[in-house]
């Protein structure tokens, strides 16, 4: 399969170096000049899992890109995705598919703007990633994705892409209600992202804080009340269940520190909070209902970008 993956960050580069393994002609593109520049001189160096591995594979700014794909993987941050959709949509031909995996809500709308719904697939990753500078990423553990086509029509397409990711040693499930597992994902991101970049704590340690199986209940309710009015049901039990596994020691990627750590603490980079927390506080306002824990969540993390003088556009 030939693959443009438009955003080579931690997820993006982890991800094409094992399609790349898996014998797929990958191609990498981003817009951060020093990852650019040092995966051309010095070349890419990915840890996977345990292995420290050179990958050949060059990357390019997205205006050099040229050629014709069967898929492009989206994997930049949810702020840099429709600046990324206009750069790369000329490269959209008749039969290629878009896959998503950002982490977020409100990305199918944003991908609706530029393709038709028989383009695109929508998925969610618990794969665990780190940038550990320019041109060099780890993997920490390859788990599972899920993905789904959004017209109808175009399953056959799908379960390709989801065989080759399998055969890659990428494991990938198709979903039997993408709506379902996009909001199951943000449940988890918006109970670990926004927590572990505010208290600066890894998953495992967040799961040893007091309490937490409440507070994470509570965040998971307000998510859940912001799907209903989407018309996305789920049972806040069950999920709070869900991402609370993702704290526990069987979880993979447990020392993990989740991506808005790495944003707001590392890098000192702006966070992708308007489309977790943030927009499950905006769209339950709308409603003229209250989400007191992703609101408080979301203005402590954009206190902290602002502290920090990290340059944000805040969504509306
Ligand atoms: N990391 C993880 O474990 C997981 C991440 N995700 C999701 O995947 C998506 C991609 O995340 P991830 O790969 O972690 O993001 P990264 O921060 O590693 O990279 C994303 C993009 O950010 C820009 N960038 C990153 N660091 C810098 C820097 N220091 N200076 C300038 N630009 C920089 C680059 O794009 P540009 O130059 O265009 O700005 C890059 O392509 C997100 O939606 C995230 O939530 C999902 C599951 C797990
Ligand atoms: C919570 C986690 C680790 C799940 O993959 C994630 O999505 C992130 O770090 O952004």
């Amino acid at each position: 399969m030939k693959i443009l993956v438009a955003g080579s960050g931690a997820m993006g580069s982890t991800f094409g170096h094992v399609l790349h393994k898996g014998g797929h002609d990958v191609t990498l593109c981003d817009k951060w000049d020093e990852n650019v520049r040092v995966t051309n001189s010095r070349g890419l160096v990915i840890t996977d899992v345990d292995k420290v591995e050179n990958s050949p594979l060059k990357m390019y700014y997205p205006h050099q890109v040229q050629g014709e794909f069967d898929l492009v993987l989206f994997f930049t941050k949810s702020m840099q995705l429709e600046a990324m959709i206009q750069d790369v949509k000329h490269l959209v031909t008749e039969n290629t598919k878009v896959l998503c995996l950002l982490n977020g809500l409100g990305h199918l709308q944003t991908l609706q703007k530029y393709f038709d719904d028989k383009h695109i697939l929508m998925g969610v990753t618990v794969c665990t990633a780190k940038l550990l500078g320019p041109g060099e990423f780890l993997l920490s553990a390859h788990s599972n994705t899920e993905v789904r086509n959004i017209d109808p029509s175009q399953e056959a397409a799908c379960r390709e892409v989801v065989k080759a990711f399998n055969d890659s040693g990428m494991p990938m499930t198709y979903s039997e209600d993408i709506a379902y597992s996009t909001w199951r994902k943000a449940c988890l991101n918006g109970m670990t992202n926004s927590v572990c970049a505010l208290l600066d704590v890894n998953m495992r340690m967040q799961g040893q804080m007091d309490q937490m199986r409440d507070t994470v209940k509570q965040i998971v309710s307000e998510f859940a009340a912001a799907a209903a009015l989407e018309g996305v049901n789920f049972d806040v039990e069950q999920f709070t269940e869900w991402s609370m596994q993702f704290l526990q020691p069987s979880f993979a990627g447990i020392d993990h520190y989740p991506s808005m750590w790495q944003d707001l603490v590392a890098n000192k980079r702006a966070t992708e909070i308007d489309y977790l927390n943030g927009y499950v506080a905006r769209k339950l306002k709308e409603a003229g209902q209250w989400a007191p824990y992703c609101e408080l969540i979301t203005r402590f993390i954009h206190g902290k970008e602002k502290a920090l003088g990290i340059p944000y556009t805040f969504v509306q």
